[in-house]
């Protein structure tokens, strides 16, 4: 069975074409796949379905539990298709569990993806290093708690998972902790001048299904709503420096942007022996 391994802003990925939607995807075949010891590594699989002529991204996290939407992975996603042949170089769409997104794969390797609404649904607390950290709850298909902070993001220990208010985030929640690097131009003017900010984001991010990984493109978009949130605003944009480069998110009231790279760094067959045993 073939396989392909790449990454966006080194949120990794393993690709699994399954274009006919044969493949048994069990929580531990995803767990031993990701498993950066006795499988593959990758915070997350990207299962490639094709129905009725119709892309579907199949996406899970490490720990095998499946997600609505892979920001990251929706890029890695198209530009596996075009160099796969499946698609010309431009502009498609894939289906996902959060809805169908656009995609447009550009020639130097970089995708835009139209993410969709990214809905501001109220404030919420993450605790963080025993400190409680306010933030906006932020759904961009799947949940996000995004907490713009003055405390630089790079001290925070993250191998512990924050808290969270579980009834606020039932199916759990993708934290992000933000700082803001440049206000950008229109930050200080007032929201009813039509002015909107074009500023500048680091984020870390502590994923639901995973931990911290070193990007989260779902968590950019919500970063940037977040902090556009905070200017009473929902029109906007920024860079988004994260652990693994960098991407560039726009807000709108109904829609919102995302660029960045896509890699794919290899391709090779799965050994079936192996893979069978783990059904
Ligand atoms: N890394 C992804 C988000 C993956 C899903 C997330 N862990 C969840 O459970 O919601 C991205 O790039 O958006």
């Amino acid at each position: 069975m073939e396989f392909v391994k790449g990454h966006g802003t080194e949120n990794d990925f393993v690709i699994l074409p399954d274009l006919d939607d044969r493949l048994d995807l069990t929580v531990a075949r995803v767990q031993a796949l990701c498993d950066r010891q006795r499988g593959l590594g990758a915070d997350g699989v990207l299962r490639v379905v094709r129905t009725d002529g119709q892309w579907f991204m199949d996406y899970r996290n490490a720990d095998g539990s499946i997600a609505e939407m892979c920001g990251n992975g929706l890029r890695v996603f198209a530009r596996y298709l075009v160099d796969a042949g499946h698609q010309p170089q431009g502009t498609f769409v894939v289906g996902t569990r959060a809805g169908d997104r656009t995609v447009t794969t550009h020639p130097d390797g970089s995708v835009t993806n139209d993410m969709g609404p990214a809905r501001v649904t109220g404030t919420s607390i993450a605790a963080v290093d025993g400190q409680g950290i306010g933030g906006f709850a932020v759904d961009v298909g799947n949940p996000h708690l995004a907490c713009v902070t003055d405390t630089p993001v790079d001290g925070f220990d993250l191998t512990v998972p924050p808290g969270y208010d579980p009834v606020m985030f039932p199916h759990g929640v993708n934290v992000e902790l933000i700082n803001v690097l440049d206000p950008g131009t229109g930050a200080g003017v007032a929201a009813e001048s039509g002015t909107t900010p074009r500023g500048a984001l680091k984020m870390r991010v502590y994923e639901r299904g995973v931990g911290e990984t070193r990007s989260c493109g779902t968590g950019t978009v919500a970063s940037v709503a977040s902090w556009l949130a905070g200017q009473g605003r929902t029109t906007g944009s920024a860079t988004v420096d994260v652990l693994g480069g960098q991407v560039t998110v726009t807000i709108e009231p109904t829609t919102s942007t995302l660029t960045g790279p896509a890699v794919l760094v290899a391709r090779g067959e799965l050994d079936k022996s192996w893979w069978d045993a783990l059904a």
